[in-house]
Formats: structure tokens, sequence, C-alpha cells
């Protein structure tokens, strides 16, 4: 499995998907890939959450992650279904030894100093940022990158295509995530809107 600083590293942008149909996984992730974001958050806040990552695990390119993941319960069965990474809304120290013992490249919020501290006694050094534009933007990333240098960081959570690029200008920000790639608009016909989730992603992709 690849370090999470490898992952970070592979697109701008994270999509952070919320799949409510399993029929939509591989055509999404399809289209995703297809514009360049090969990076993939699955949300586990569906019934289809564990089955998408599985699908979706199968086109071509992607590395497909689980998302919302809360306890270490939900980690081992997000890794059994095949996740790549694991991200976190916070991080408990049970859920953070629970991915330390697994092996599985981790990525847990923080909102806080305290939250960073507890982050950094488990030996992390990577962290999602969340939610990002209301704990206080890019000045309250900036502000807690002070005392620690050296954290790497995926700020989600408000984020748009077009504040992206401030973000991903400060340097211990590797990459962003968003759920603006895909949305409702994009089922409306009862189909898939493959090629407005292609353009949106080959946008994203370009901020880099
Ligand atoms: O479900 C999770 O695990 C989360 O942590 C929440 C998501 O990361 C945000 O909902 C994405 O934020 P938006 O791009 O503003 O929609």
């Amino acid at each position: 499995m690849k370090p999470i600083e490898t992952i970070m590293r592979t697109a701008p942008v994270i999509p952070v998907l919320v799949i409510e149909e399993i029929d939509h996984a591989v055509p999404i992730a399809e289209a995703l890939v297809a514009g360049g974001l090969r990076v993939l958050e699955v949300t586990l806040r569906t019934t289809c959450g564990l089955e998408a990552i599985a699908a979706m695990k199968q086109v071509d390119g992607a590395i497909v992650g689980a998302g919302t993941v809360t306890n270490p319960e939900q980690l081992h069965r997000a890794v059994e279904a095949g996740s790549e990474f694991i991200v976190s809304p916070g991080l408990t120290t049970d859920l953070g030894q629970a991915a330390i013992q697994s092996g599985v490249p981790f990525l847990p919020g923080v909102a806080t100093a305290g939250d960073i501290m507890r982050g950094m006694d488990l030996g992390l050094e990577h962290f999602k940022f969340f939610p990002a534009e209301t704990s206080g933007g890019l000045p309250a990333l900036k502000a807690l990158s002070g005392p620690f240098g050296g954290l790497k960081f995926c700020p989600t959570g408000g984020i748009r295509q077009e504040t992206a690029p401030d973000w991903l200008a400060f340097d211990p920000v590797l990459c962003v995530g968003g759920s603006w790639l895909v949305g409702q608009k994009d089922f409306a016909s009862g189909k898939i809107d493959g090629e407005a989730i292609t353009a949106r992603a080959r946008d994203a992709a370009a901020i880099a």
C-alpha cells in the first residue's frame, strides 16, 4: 500500500464522494480518473459505501479510500473492502492506534492545536484540516503551521474550484478535498453525466 504522502501528492484535489446508488460508483470513478483525478474518497455515509469502494477499485488508475471512518470497527471493515487509504473527520486515540496497527495510509481530521498534538503523540504527520473554511480558513491553518512545522495537510470542507488554488499555494498543503466535483445535477437525467464530471475533474487537476 502507498504511504499517505504519496497518495496526497498524486493529484491536487481529492473528490469526496457520497455514492447513493451502487450503479453510480464505476461511471463516477471512470469520469474522475479520465479527468486526471485518481485519488477518490468514498464516504461511508451511505449503505453502499463499502460496496462502492470495492467496485471503484476495479477502475484502471483509481486509488480508492474510505471517508467518514470514525471508529476502529469501521476502519477494519473499510480495509477489508479494499480501501487503499482511510480518511476520518476527526481523530481519537483508538482510531489512530487501529490505523497505525493495520498499516493502512491514514488521514485523520484536525481543527485545533490539541487535535494536532494528539496526532503527533501517535507519530502522525499528515492530517485533513476539517472543516477547513469554518475552522478559520487558510489564516487558521497558517497560524497552526507555525508551531507545528513539517506537518502536511489536506484541507477539506467548504473548498471549491475557485478557492482551491489559494490553499494549494501554501507549502504544507499537499492537496485539498472537496465534494464539488460530483453532485445531484450529474444524475438528474437518470444517467450519470460523465462528461460534466470529467470536465470539472480536468479543471481541478489543472490547478497544480
Ligand atoms: O464525510 C466526511 O468524512 C467528511 O469529513 C466530510 C467531507 O469531507 C466534507 O463534507 C466535504 O466538504 P465539502 O466539500 O464542503 O462538501
